[in-house]
């Protein structure tokens, strides 16, 4: 599975964030997107999900059933600050979203099995969302993903809110899910894009491109990343 951005372009009035994005990502690797402050990740992860209309280009996800364009459904974003009904428990929101995604559980899996999968336990389980930290917000957010298996899983800005524990359980996460799924998160952290990503692409000058693999194992891994993002005049006015 892949998935193939060509010519993507997004102006906010006069203003050029993304600048004709060309890109391929593979199912099996976990890509961190990497670019300083305004950059544009958010804005690309925004035109991906359908969150935002983009004023140019085509997104196609390439399956075993052929190619077609990207639709809001193949999509599953987990924003950096989570958007959930904050007037039920963490275990009615699952409940609910379960039942309404009820084709797409596996045969005997519960609310409860998904609620350990994150670690959120007994007695938070049954408390309302509105009282959950950021970071149990996240897991929510990240179970919900786990339960609809779309192709395309984004993250923005994820893990950095979860305790060191928590985080170990999700980096495990994400990387058994890569096996079926194109995962992308952006971060700031670059021990963290090390550590967890496979590949890594820079977001600069409103394109995006792929960093040599050999550098995300080299020593001096951090000093040439901050090499390569220092000169960025990230966006342009027309
Ligand atoms: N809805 C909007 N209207 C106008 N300008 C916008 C809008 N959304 C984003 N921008 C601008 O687009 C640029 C890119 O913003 P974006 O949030 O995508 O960057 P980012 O790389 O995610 O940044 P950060 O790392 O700080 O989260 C910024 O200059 C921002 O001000």
């Amino acid at each position: 599975m892949q998935l193939t951005l060509k010519n993507l372009r997004k102006d906010f009035d006069g203003k050029k964030v993304l600048q004709g994005i060309d890109f391929t990502f593979e199912k099996g690797k976990i890509y961190g997107l990497l670019g300083r402050n305004g950059a544009g990740k958010t804005t690309l992860f925004n035109c991906l999900s359908g969150e935002l209309e983009a004023d140019e280009g085509q997104v196609h996800l390439e399956g075993e059933k052929g190619l077609r364009p990207l639709r809001d459904e193949d999509v599953g974003y987990v924003f950096s600050l989570p958007i959930l009904p904050e007037f039920l428990t963490g275990y009615e929101f699952l409940k609910f979203f379960t039942d309404i995604n009820r084709d797409k559980v596996p045969q005997g899996l519960t609310v409860d099995d998904y609620l350990e999968m994150v670690k959120i336990d007994g007695e938070d389980r049954h408390r309302l969302i509105k009282g959950y930290s950021h970071g149990m917000k996240n897991k929510i957010q990240m179970l919900c993903f786990l339960i609809t298996r779309p192709p395309l899983i984004l993250l923005d800005e994820p893990l950095t809110s979860f305790d060191v524990i928590a985080a170990l359980e999700m980096k495990k996460l994400l990387r058994e899910m890569k096996q079926d799924h194109i995962l992308v998160f952006s971060t700031h952290i670059l021990q963290l894009a090390q550590d967890l990503c496979d590949e890594l692409v820079l977001l600069r000058h409103g394109r995006i491109e792929a960093v040599p693999p050999e550098l995300l194992r080299s020593p001096d891994f951090e000093e040439k990343i901050v090499t390569l993002l220092g000169d960025e005049p990230d966006v342009q006015n027309s």
